[in-house]
């Protein structure tokens, strides 16, 4: 990083901004440290304030040429529990060691790998690193409550539609990100399902502090997909 990094610098670098998620998992044809390096770079110059990636691995090769706060996280599934956005103080020291501007973490209610609850672990969380930013990774209101009376530093709706009580809940979650922006005064950060510009907008139009838009840039196998699926 080449910029001064405090927790009032990143919320202001990003206030207003898009953020893009470079992601490919090893079961995606896009799974590359150089792949994501150059999604990334591609992202800034593209107008990018912000990225959101996942593993040390990616994260290293995107801070050789690209000079924007990280949302870092590691997705990693664990056998038992639904929980896979840094699940664990593993993931979450890995994340620390390498140093990213913020960690996101699974902040859903769902019982975690370690079989505490995000309610449980997180004073734990905040005791061992104090000064790190950490983003709820949140499905519904209740957990973004929940996440804001923990004390997290921004929440997000990366996970509405994603569990098993949210499915099929219309993405991006408009409805929620409203009622966030009106009832909380941290940052509030809109992901998940973000497709098309015309959102963005309306999503900043809302209020939110930043967005986070991933697979509509940066997987070009489900961009074909909705193009494919158009012909019919
Ligand atoms: C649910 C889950 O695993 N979400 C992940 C979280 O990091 C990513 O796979 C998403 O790409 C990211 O949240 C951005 O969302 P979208 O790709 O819809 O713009």
């Amino acid at each position: 990083m080449f910029y001064m990094r405090s927790k009032e610098n990143t919320f202001e670098r990003i206030h207003g901004k898009l953020i893009v998620s470079c992601q490919a998992l090893p079961t995606e044809p896009l799974h590359s440290p150089f792949i994501m390096g150059r999604m990334a770079y591609a992202a800034m110059l593209g107008g990018a304030k912000g990225i959101r990636a996942n593993g040390v691995e990616d994260i290293r090769e995107i801070k050789k040429t690209v000079d924007l706060p990280i949302i870092g996280i590691i997705k990693k599934d664990y056998e038992g529990s639904e929980v896979f956005i840094t699940p664990t103080m593993d993931e979450i020291a890995l994340l620390h060691e390498e140093g990213v501007d913020i960690i996101a973490i699974d902040a859903t209610k769902r019982v975690r790998p370690d079989g505490t609850t995000i309610s449980e672990i997180f004073p734990k969380i905040r005791e061992t690193y104090p000064d790190q930013l950490f983003m709820a990774d949140c499905s519904t209101y209740e957990e973004a409550e929940e996440a804001y009376r923990l004390g997290f530093d921004c929440i997000g709706t990366t996970l509405s539609g994603y569990t098993s009580y949210t499915k099929g809940v219309e993405l991006p979650d408009i409805a929620l990100l409203e009622r966030l922006v009106k009832d909380f005064d941290i940052p509030v950060i809109a992901e998940g399902g973000i497709w098309t510009p015309e959102q963005v907008k309306r999503i900043f139009e809302i209020g939110v502090h930043t967005a986070v838009v991933g697979t509509a840039i940066t997987r070009p196998m489900e961009i074909t997909k909705r193009f494919v699926e158009a012909i019919g």
